[in-house]
């Protein structure tokens, strides 16, 4: 199973404790986590192996959202920062879009996730 992991900057260190709380169970379900770019470099430097797509500003939101059209990305955990603006803010709508058309669960803070990812147990 994959599950994308993109977390704003605000919210990145939210992202690598909740992974590093979780990564028994990451490990146990064979969960293969694929990451916008500076995302991606935050949970590798913590010990996790992780997919690298491009940073967000630079199209990473878009690839992970082929990636949900194509049925390749089965779950994303999208810790957006609720007090920022950010310049690409069409591409995260786009994604956030194309999980609800493809009924993909989309957690957007840790609370949501720990809760799907009980649900693989
Ligand atoms: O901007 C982002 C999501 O919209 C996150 O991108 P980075 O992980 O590259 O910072």
């Amino acid at each position: 199973m994959e599950i994308a992991i993109i977390a704003h900057d605000g919210k990145k260190p939210e992202m690598v404790s909740f992974l590093m709380k979780h990564r028994v169970a990451l490990n146990n379900n064979n969960i293969n986590l694929i990451a916008t770019g500076t995302t991606g470099k935050f949970v590798e430097q913590a010990g996790l192996k992780v997919m690298k797509c491009l940073s967000g500003p630079l199209g990473g939101d878009a690839q992970i959202a082929a990636r949900v059209v194509e049925g390749k990305t089965n779950m994303v955990f999208f810790f957006r920062d609720p007090m920022g603006k950010h310049p690409h803010e069409p591409d995260v709508n786009m994604l956030l879009r194309l999980c609800d058309v493809h009924n993909i669960p989309l957690a957007t803070n840790p609370a949501t996730a720990e809760m799907l990812l009980d649900h693989l147990k």
